[in-house]
């Protein structure tokens, strides 16, 4: 039976994302709920402030999810991620579709980054399928045949076969991926919206607690908090929300 989270525990299996244009922007919000302590700096805030903003969250004993997604040949992938590690980051984001050539050399890459520069050891996790994608788009537009929950299955297992230490994936997902992965597996898992909130571009939502009772490790919960009238009570309603129904 899972176990019931308290609302400190809750609050440490959110992530919530810096989706904002500058540096200066991300401090105020990272200022405004200090009960948030795990941050995910994503391509939006990297490409606008760079590394910097890494240090921030560091001097603020944050934890960092460096959402950056590469996608590229074995090569480059390995590059990027040996250099991402070298920030001392918690977590690196590659897509699972670069294939199993390009994720074990971002696994090791990212290892010898790690040690190379006296950081911990990132855990590097694959996006399965983006959030964003609904079964029509994956058939019609991506051209893929297989059903989507199947499709997911098999880019987390080709995660997992790569040495990846876990994956993004729809809470939708999660049941299923947490049965077939095991339970050290991390499932990381945005597209998660409290009951009554916008789903925006999210096509494949749940709610925080729902997505708690399906497997995910962490849950990513960007503009239900950040963009809300007072944005730490929203991220404290979400803690009790999953406190009260998980
Ligand atoms: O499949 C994916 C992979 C990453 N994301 C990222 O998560 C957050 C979600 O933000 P919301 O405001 O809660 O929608 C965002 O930074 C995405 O880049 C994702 O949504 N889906």
């Amino acid at each position: 039976m899972a176990q019931k989270l308290t609302t400190q525990s809750a609050a440490e299996r959110i992530i919530v994302p810096l989706d904002v244009p500058t540096m200066e922007d991300a401090i105020a919000l990272v200022d405004t709920i200090p009960n948030v302590t795990f941050w995910k700096v994503g391509l939006e805030l990297f490409v606008s402030a760079g590394p910097a903003i890494l240090e921030q969250l560091k001097q603020r004993q944050k934890r960092i999810f460096l959402d950056l997604k590469f996608h590229d040949i074995p090569n480059t992938m390995a590059g990027a991620c040996r250099a991402a590690a070298g920030y001392g980051v918690d977590l690196i984001t590659v897509h699972a579709p670069a294939g199993k050539v390009a994720l074990q050399a971002a696994q090791a890459a990212a290892m010898e980054g790690a040690a190379a520069t006296g950081c911990a050891s990132p855990n590097l996790i694959a996006v399965t399928l983006l959030t964003s994608i609904n079964p029509r788009a994956l058939a019609f537009e991506l051209k893929v045949s297989l059903e989507l929950q199947d499709y997911a299955l098999q880019m987390a297992l080709l995660a997992q076969d790569s040495g990846l230490r876990g994956i993004v994936c729809s809470p939708q997902e999660a049941e299923a991926l947490r049965r077939v992965c095991g339970d050290e597996f991390l499932l990381v898992c945005p597209g998660v919206r409290p009951a009554g909130s916008a789903k925006g571009d999210q096509q494949r939502a749940m709610t925080p607690s729902q997505a708690i009772a399906a497997g995910a490790s962490y849950l990513v919960i960007g503009r239900p908090i950040t963009q809300a009238e007072n944005p730490a009570t929203a991220f404290q309603q979400i803690c009790d929300e999953i406190t009260i129904n998980g």
